[in-house]
């Protein structure tokens, strides 16, 4: 597989980096205005770093368009003569739809949105995959590579949106609950490093006890409440001071601002 990625600020590196932890290409082009956040990678076998996007795109059977959504019609554009149609034409930015791809680069074109979170990094990204028409068919390709580099779920395009803030925010947002049990835990006496490492192992040992046991998290809740228990106080002053109804409320605030940004 020849893959370039255009663009390589957080997302584009990250998606790098994955690909290049799996050897999981034949040529990868890397092509940035500024390619300071993956010049590490630059002495990496058949890895190519550039700033010339017209470059990689004919030097690439699928191109990765890891770029901002303001910037991203303006880089379609100035490719789109060189797309064929046996190129596969990803795009990570969020709120720019396949109808907007297809209206610089055509309907004729393989285009597949995909939605990764940031922890492609370390091959365990949250994927979701929507295709036009026309890309239906390479949607197995696309699992194929992201499937390398985490989890994939393919999902209708009017959905996109919904996993962005899902798993793509989600990550900002689970950061924000660790840090949080990081700060409890200083009050309760504990250094910084170590309520670091005790907040990150019980959030990581909780995240795994769901995915190996297939259990419910309210099966598991139950396990750990014992009765008149410092769970359940704990839990309960949680619900009262609106824990789950903040997260959901922030999760339906991101919803509405992402829907804006699909607007403009
Ligand atoms: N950061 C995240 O966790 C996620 C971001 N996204 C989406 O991914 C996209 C990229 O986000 P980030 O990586 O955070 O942005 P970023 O700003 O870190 O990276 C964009 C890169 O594009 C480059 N660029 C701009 N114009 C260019 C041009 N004409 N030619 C070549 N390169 C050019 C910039 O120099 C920059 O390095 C956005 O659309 C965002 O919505 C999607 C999922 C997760
Ligand atoms: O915050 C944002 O708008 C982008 C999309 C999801 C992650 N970063």
């Amino acid at each position: 597989m020849r893959i370039a990625i255009i663009g390589t600020g957080n997302l584009g590196s990250s998606i790098a980096k994955g690909l290049i932890a799996n050897k999981s290409f034949t040529s990868l082009y890397l092509s940035d205005k500024n390619t300071s956040a993956v010049k590490a990678f630059e002495n990496e076998n058949y890895v190519t770093i550039t700033n010339d996007n017209v470059l990689a795109v004919e030097s690439s059977d699928i191109v990765i368009f890891a770029l901002q959504p303001r910037h991203i019609d303006k880089v379609l554009e100035s490719v789109s003569s060189l797309i064929t149609s046996s190129h596969v034409v990803m795009s990570v930015a969020a709120g720019f739809e396949i109808s907007k791809i297809e209206n610089s680069i055509g309907s004729d074109k393989n285009i597949i949105r995909v939605m990764p979170n940031t922890a492609i990094s370390i091959g365990k990204s949250m994927t979701c995959l929507a295709a036009n028409d026309k890309a239906q068919d390479k949607i197995e390709l696309a699992k194929d590579i992201f499937n390398q580099l985490g989890t994939t779920m393919v999902i209708p395009e009017e959905q996109i949106q919904a996993a962005t803030v899902i798993c793509a925010s989600g990550i900002a947002f689970w950061m924000r609950l660790v840090r949080a049990t990081t700060q409890g835990a200083i009050q309760l006496g504990f250094e910084a490093h170590e309520a670091h490492e005790l907040a990150l192992q019980t959030c990581y040992g909780a995240a795994s006890l769901l995915k190996e046991s297939g259990r419910h998290p309210e099966e598991e809740i139950d396990r750990v409440t014992t009765p008149s228990g410092c769970t359940i106080e704990g839990l309960n002053e949680m619900e009262h001071q609106g824990l789950s109804s903040s997260l959901i409320k922030g999760i339906n605030a991101s919803f509405e601002k992402i829907n804006q940004l699909k607007k403009n």
